[in-house]
């Protein structure tokens, strides 16, 4: 008989990194031939801009996610519980109330942590308190050996499994590149417009390469969050860059793959990040990145091979490595063409499917 696992976890909408990757594991078939899984979304907001917002929308949700959650852990008896638990705000309290109710039932738990939070709650008493409950006899999947030291206080190592993520196929739908007459060279950032992204830190670099006149155009795409477009068109006014740079809305699916073959340069200069499926995308499309040294970001871009990576919140910095790829279109080529090589051997869907039902096998065995 094959085993049972309760998965826990974010779908889209909102399309963000934790909800892609549990769409991922539900369309598995890797996963769900191998094992006999029940699903829960955890996400109370359907869309990017309620995260972190209170409604009563979500207070309902909740109270149906405790409910759902209670009812599958009695009737369906799973082996392991899954949760793609958040330590990020009040989602925290939330997410600890479910593991609570699992840990009551005395079941096995796995957590897979998308965010990087735990620092944020070293501080209060309770917090630690409730973090050393939580992670008492649990294992955790991390998406990089950079991310052990925030757990480390909590987790031995030996309960520790790491597993990079991975991006589905392109869909084929989107045709070669086109602008090889085209002397503007295209930057492209696509995130959700958060501060935390390094948003603003890429128009101040953006303003540097202005003022070299150098020939570049910038866009940015993702849906609004604690960035909206007005805030971004201030900023972009304010620093003179209306000729230069554009924000361009959320784009999913074709407009999304459009988008980034349009592109000559991925740029995330991201404050805050455990993995960063973007730039995985980027690489899909054979682009130079240039990112931050943040997460687990550099298992994914080798620095000076397939991009470079920049200390975060420098604009001067992350201006001189955009500054060397616009100006060089070999090494463009050469950098996009190793990523997309690193994409394929390391990072694929199949790679994170395959490497997630060992852990998962494990875990049940
Ligand atoms: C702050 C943080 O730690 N973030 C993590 C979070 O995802 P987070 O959502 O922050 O970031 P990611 O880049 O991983 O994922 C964003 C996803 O949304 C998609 N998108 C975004 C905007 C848009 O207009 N259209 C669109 O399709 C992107 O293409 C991508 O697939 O969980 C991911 C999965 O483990 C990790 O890789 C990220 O490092
Ligand atoms: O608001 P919500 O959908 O219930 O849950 C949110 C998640 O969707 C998101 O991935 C995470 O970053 C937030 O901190 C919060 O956990």
């Amino acid at each position: 008989m094959k085993k049972k696992i309760l998965f826990i976890l974010h779908l889209p909408p909102p399309v963000h990194g934790s909800s892609m990757v549990g769409k991922y594991i539900k369309d598995s078939s890797i996963i769900n031939e191998a094992i006999d899984s029940k699903y829960i979304n955890l996400g109370t907001s359907r869309s990017m801009d309620e995260i972190g917002k209170n409604s009563f929308q979500k207070i309902g949700l909740y109270l149906k996610i405790v409910f759902q959650t209670l009812k599958q852990l009695m009737f369906f008896k799973p082996d392991l519980v899954y949760i793609a638990f958040t330590a990020k705000g009040q989602a925290f309290y939330k997410d600890s109330f479910i593991v609570l109710l699992a840990k009551i039932f005395g079941k096995k738990i796995v957590y897979h942590l998308h965010n990087r939070s735990m620092a944020e709650r070293q501080d209060k008493w309770l917090d630690v308190a409730m973090c050393k409950m939580l992670f008492k006899n649990t294992d955790v999947i991390l998406l990089s050996k950079y991310l052990y030291p925030e757990i480390q206080k909590y987790v031995p190592e030996n309960r520790v499994h790491y597993c990079p993520n991975g991006v589905q196929p392109l869909s084929g739908q989107i045709s070669t590149r086109k602008k090889e007459n085209s002397q503007e060279v295209q930057v492209l950032f696509l995130s959700n417009l958060m501060k935390a992204k390094g948003v603003f830190v890429l128009l101040e670099a953006c303003k540097i390469l202005q003022e070299k006149r150098l020939l570049f155009y910038c866009t940015f795409i993702g849906g609004e969050s604690d960035i909206t477009s007005e805030m971004f068109q201030k900023k972009v006014n304010e620093l003179g860059l209306s000729e230069t740079v554009h924000y361009a809305g959320k784009k999913y699916g074709a407009e999304k793959e459009q988008a980034f073959s349009e592109a000559d340069i991925f740029a995330f200069p991201t404050l805050n990040e455990t993995f960063g499926l973007v730039n995985l995308e980027a690489m899909q499309f054979s682009l130079p990145i240039v990112s931050t040294l943040e997460g687990g970001i550099p298992d994914v871009i080798e620095d000076g091979k397939t991009g470079f990576l920049v200390e975060k919140g420098n604009a001067e910095a992350l201006a001189e490595k955009l500054e060397k790829l616009i100006i060089d279109a070999a090494l463009r080529l050469e950098f996009g063409q190793r990523g997309k090589k690193r994409y394929e051997e390391k990072f694929t869907l199949k790679a994170f499917e395959n490497c997630l039902i060992v852990i998962l096998n494990k875990l049940i065995k």
